[in-house]
């Protein structure tokens, strides 16, 4: 019998909304097992990051050849950066028949949704703007002129939420870790043989 494929999980939302915290937190957990793309980026890379691990770090210059061999399943320049996803990995890994979990702002996610209509988005959403804010604020790796430069684009993402298949208010980590992780076990049951799902979630031959 030929091999599922697996499924292409993208998570979004405004900068700072606790994307990578959630997602961070869904990967420490034993009962999950989707494999993390790792986006290639030209900004600088901030205190605690690590190339290969945070992002494939690139010149400009490396990151438009990336493009010009289209070596990215999507793109954008978001704030003065260049981010995208690298186009084997996500390809591959889904061929083997695991789940790809993105985590990319709302144009790239535009873009995966026209390449794979079949994936699933998922949207996080804060509790209000002004916990957006204090959010990125408190991360403490912006400056003030570019806190405000991502809260504009914040504004204009939010209103870009009725184009995913579900939204995730992050009020706490842990609910948000949980609904997504409900979400994307129903998800799996519906787009696959539910044995395929009973097996991976559940461990149940
Ligand atoms: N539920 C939450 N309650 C309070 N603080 C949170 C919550 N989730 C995340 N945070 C905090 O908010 C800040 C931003 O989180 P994070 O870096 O994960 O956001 P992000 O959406 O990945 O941002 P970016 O898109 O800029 O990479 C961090 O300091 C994080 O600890
Ligand atoms: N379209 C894409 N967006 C991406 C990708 N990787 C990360 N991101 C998003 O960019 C902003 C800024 O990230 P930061 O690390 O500088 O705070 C944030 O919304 C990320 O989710 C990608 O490959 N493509």
């Amino acid at each position: 019998m030929e091999r599922e494929k697996g499924l292409l999980i993208v998570l979004s939302g405004p900068s700072g909304v606790g994307k990578g915290t959630v997602r961070k937190e869904i990967f420490s957990q034993t009962d999950v097992s989707f494999e993390y793309s790792i986006s290639a980026t030209s900004r600088k890379m901030r205190e605690g990051e690590v190339n290969g691990v945070d992002y494939f770090f690139k010149t400009r210059e490396d990151f438009e050849n990336m493009i010009k061999n289209e070596e990215l399943l999507e793109y954008t320049e978001y704030v003065g950066n260049y981010y995208g996803t690298p186009v084997d990995y996500v390809k591959q890994t889904l061929e083997e028949g695991k789940d790809v979990f993105l985590e990319i702002e709302v144009e790239g996610a535009k873009q995966v949704r026209k390449k794979f209509p079949e994936g699933l988005f998922i949207f996080l959403i804060p509790p209000s703007l002004t916990e957006l804010e204090n959010r990125i604020k408190t991360r403490g790796t912006e400056t003030d002129e570019l806190i405000r430069n991502r809260m504009a684009v914040a504004k204009d993402e939010l209103k870009m939420m009725s184009l995913y298949d579900y939204v995730v208010e992050n009020d706490k980590v842990e609910n948000a870790v949980n609904k997504i992780k409900a979400i994307v076990i129903a998800e799996h049951c519906r787009r696959f043989r539910v044995e395929q799902s009973l097996k991976k979630y559940l461990g149940v031959e």
